[in-house]
């Protein structure tokens, strides 16, 4: 499998690309954004790179080489600070969190691959942290945006292009806890949601209905501690069976165990990784998982047990300052 690894460093204003060679991260481009780039995300036809950049408010979408390179992006604006970004399933839109101006913003890329302004935003969604787009049993289509200050996670059905609230209402986290990031079991109908300020991890269920109701929440930080609590992103590995954690505060990495029968989470094991590992990813071969250190400015790629899940790490490289987001992009089956 061929890999390649983007890496943005808001201070630096910079975008690593690596290329993933058995837990080594090797240097293939530097690319400057002219600005503080920070959210990332790669389309589903894996031909674009889109990155938030501030303070002048635009995603830059940057086409993809055969190789992974970047080329010369196309710019768009926004109406604030990118914190969050996703697409629709086909890749023709692209919605935006902002935490700072607490919304939502939909945008449509045209055929040529050009980005247009945002064409609606919801505003009112108080520190909207992440936007994760979701496709029902049914076709029906929704937009989840997590909403930090609200202790919310508020639902939209997205129709056409445009978003409107949810029939069946918003999900309500506990008290305090700051709903951040969310994240989809590949095939059990399971949503966790890492919840910043009490250092929580929530699984719910989506059913046929459409309904999705809360099935358990755990502590992400391991028995006793009295620390920061200070959440930050979750992933899991394409095969299901593992779902990981980090948290800023202890730099820690937790693991957990999702059954494979009725989706249970077991909190399993806790590793150190990079100084407020602000984000990571995990490689389509579930083998490796990538951790950011916003600030050691450093990316540690650890090596993923198949059998128990558990981490060990592989390999350090230097970055540029303020490292924040990373994507893993596979090269196999691009189009030509
Ligand atoms: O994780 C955090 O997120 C919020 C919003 O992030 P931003 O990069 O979109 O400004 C930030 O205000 C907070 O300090 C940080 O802990």
């Amino acid at each position: 499998m061929q890999q390649v690894v983007y890496v943005a460093n808001p201070v630096s204003g910079l975008i690593h690309v690596f290329q993933l060679a058995e837990g080594e991260l090797l240097p293939l481009q530097e690319v400057q954004t002219g600005g503080e780039v920070q959210p990332l995300v790669i389309s589903p036809d894996r031909r674009w790179l889109h990155a938030g950049v501030r303070p002048d408010f635009r995603v830059l979408s940057y086409p993809i080489a055969a190789d992974g390179r970047l080329g010369t992006p196309a710019s768009a604006p926004l109406l604030g600070s990118a914190s969050h970004t996703c697409t629709d399933g086909s890749g023709r839109l692209f919605f935006a969190a902002s935490y700072a101006f607490n919304h939502a913003s939909v945008s449509r890329m045209d055929e040529q691959g050009q980005m247009q302004p945002p064409h609606q935003c919801l505003d009112g969604l108080m520190a909207a942290h992440s936007v994760t787009w979701l496709a029902g049993h049914d076709g029906e289509q929704e937009l989840l945006v997590a909403c930090l200050k609200e202790d919310a996670i508020r639902r939209f059905t997205l129709t056409e292009d445009r978003l409107t609230p949810h029939p069946l209402g918003d999900l309500h986290t506990a008290q305090g806890a700051g709903p951040r990031h969310l994240a989809l079991h590949p095939t059990n109908g399971d949503l966790y949601c890492l919840n910043e300020l009490d250092g929580t991890l929530s699984r719910y269920h989506r059913k046929a209905d459409g309904h999705i109701n809360g099935r358990q929440s755990l502590d992400m930080l391991p028995p006793g501690y009295e620390g920061e609590r200070w959440g930050a992103d979750l992933h899991l590995t394409p095969d299901g069976r593992f779902l990981y954690t980090s948290e800023r505060a202890s730099n820690l990495l937790t693991l957990f165990g999702i059954d494979a029968r009725d989706g249970a989470l077991t909190s399993l094991a806790h590793f150190p990784t990079e100084a407020c590992p602000r984000g990571f990813a995990i490689d389509h071969g579930g083998r490796w998982l990538i951790a950011t250190g916003q600030q050691s400015d450093q990316v540690a790629v650890h090596r993923i047990d198949h059998e128990s899940g558990q981490l060990t790490l592989a390999s350090r490289q230097p970055v540029g300052k303020g490292a924040m987001w990373v994507r893993v992009l596979d090269l196999a089956g691009r189009p030509a």
